[in-house]
């Protein structure tokens, strides 16, 4: 694959920042630098020292001023670091500036993020969507990548291979957006086939319902002990990039189809959401959504509003939803939970490992589809023209057509005339 830039193989000694412009949000702050030495650390990179660094205000060149970076690099040199990873997003440009002034490799969050995705991608079209997203932000970078020609030749003296890094770039970009377009050929192929795919579920009329929530909240272990199958669920970041689906049996004996999808995480890189979009589709088509939550984090009301963020940036904003509190085998203190049930609506008290409240979890299913409006199509024989006025009159007519001496309507009917209509279903 076409890479970002010649990194080193494995970086061993990385130093993490955030750059923070309010001291107020030293908390929000203090945590997201934790969670990319989680990030970090599940690319396997060995992680030296955490740095919560201030700046009064943002700068172009380097985001915090001159000083504060000439400090921030030395304390890179002093703990012996080959990496500097920003929890902040570096304009291309910064990030040149960066590794100018450091002379070691610097990247971001979303970097990482993408560089896990690349790491966990599975399925083709998994695999495409994370290719797509790293083209895209290796483009403007690409003169970062090739500036060490350009500096060579100077120091070489030979003025006439100025510009070598300069024509390279231009090699590279054509090529870049060659395999950009090529990429998003086979995606489009791809997702053909998926959205067939999904029609047909779509005929079958099966209820459908998604399974979204911060990454390591326990979405796949939920799937898997629901449905008997065995989806690999892992205590890692992004275990799951592709959605699976399962069919499972509710108390009535409706069945459910449940999807499984990709965990979000907070500054989630706008690129993955718009390339995972057709992934995630899943969700927003879905009938109502399970969002599960890992109760025993003490972030778990930050982690609820992203999830809900991403979902409203997918057009899943207003679906039904079930809340799952999930690992409450883990939470000593009940007052944890009162805490979150009083924030959230509709939550559920679960354990996924230790099979608890999932009776509940089968029964608010049930309840999730009793209003289910739904669209039949009737076959009225003619001489059954109170028929057709009570569908015309009661229920939200979609379609009517004549075949020999029937009516055929396709109408959303109410549950008062459902049970006398149900003979007449021919669909
Ligand atoms: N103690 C406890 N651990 C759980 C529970 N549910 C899941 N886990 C653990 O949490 C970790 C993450 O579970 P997954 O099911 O992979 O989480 P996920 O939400 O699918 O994660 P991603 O696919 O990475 O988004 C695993 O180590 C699970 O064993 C639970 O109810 N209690
Ligand atoms: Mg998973």
């Amino acid at each position: 694959m076409f890479e970002v830039r010649e990194k080193p193989e494995m970086v061993e000694r990385a130093l993490l920042v955030r750059l923070s412009f309010n001291r107020r949000e030293e908390d929000a702050d203090i945590s997201l630098l934790e969670e990319l030495e989680e990030l970090v650390s599940t690319l396997g990179v060995g992680v030296v020292s955490l740095e919560l660094a201030w700046s009064r205000a943002m700068h172009r060149k380097y985001l915090c001023g001159t000083g504060k970076a000439a400090e921030i690099v030395e304390l890179a040199h002093a703990h012996e670091c080959d990496c500097i990873v920003f929890d902040n997003q570096l304009a291309p440009s910064q990030q040149r500036e960066w590794e100018e002034l450091a002379q070691i490799c610097v990247i971001d969050r979303e970097e990482v993020i993408l560089d896990i995705f690349a790491q966990r991608a599975q399925t083709k079209e998994a695999t495409l969507q994370v290719e797509l997203a790293r083209m895209q932000y290796a483009l403007p970078r690409m003169a970062r990548m090739w500036g060490h020609l350009d500096r060579e030749g100077g120091a070489g003296g030979g003025g006439a291979s100025r510009g070598m890094g300069e024509m390279q770039v231009e090699v590279d970009r054509r090529l870049a957006r060659k395999r950009i377009d090529r990429i998003k050929r086979e995606l489009a192929s791809v997702r053909s086939q998926r959205a067939t795919r999904r029609k047909d579920r779509e005929k079958n009329d099966t209820p459908h319902a998604a399974i979204v929530g911060y990454t390591n909240s326990g979405k796949s272990t939920l799937l898997n002990i629901l449905s008997g199958s065995d989806i690999m669920a892992k205590d890692m970041l992004f275990a799951t990039l592709d959605t699976t689906t399962r069919s499972i049996e509710l108390p009535d004996g409706q069945t459910l189809l449940l999807t499984d999808t990709v965990g979000f995480v907070r500054n989630l890189p706008h690129r993955l959401v718009e390339a995972f979009k057709a992934t995630l589709e899943e969700a927003v088509l879905a009938d109502f959504l399970i969002h599960v939550l890992d109760a025993s984090d003490p972030r778990a009301l930050e982690f609820f509003e992203t999830t809900m963020h991403v979902l409203n940036e997918l057009g899943a904003e207003g679906k039904p939803m079930i809340t799952v509190l999930n690992k409450i085998d883990k939470v000593e203190d009940s007052k944890v939970l009162d805490n979150l049930q009083e924030k959230l609506e509709d939550t559920i008290l679960l354990s996924a490992k230790e099979s608890l409240g999932l009776d509940e979890l089968r029964q608010q299913c049930t309840v999730m589809l009793a209003d289910r409006v739904r669209s039949h199509c009737y076959r009225i024989p003619q001489s059954r023209g109170d028929l057709s006025a009570i569908l015309h009159k009661e229920a939200k007519v979609m379609s009517t057509e004549y075949e020999g001496n029937d009516v055929l309507i396709t109408a959303i009917v109410p549950a008062i005339i459902a049970g006398r209509m149900a003979e007449f279903i021919c669909d």
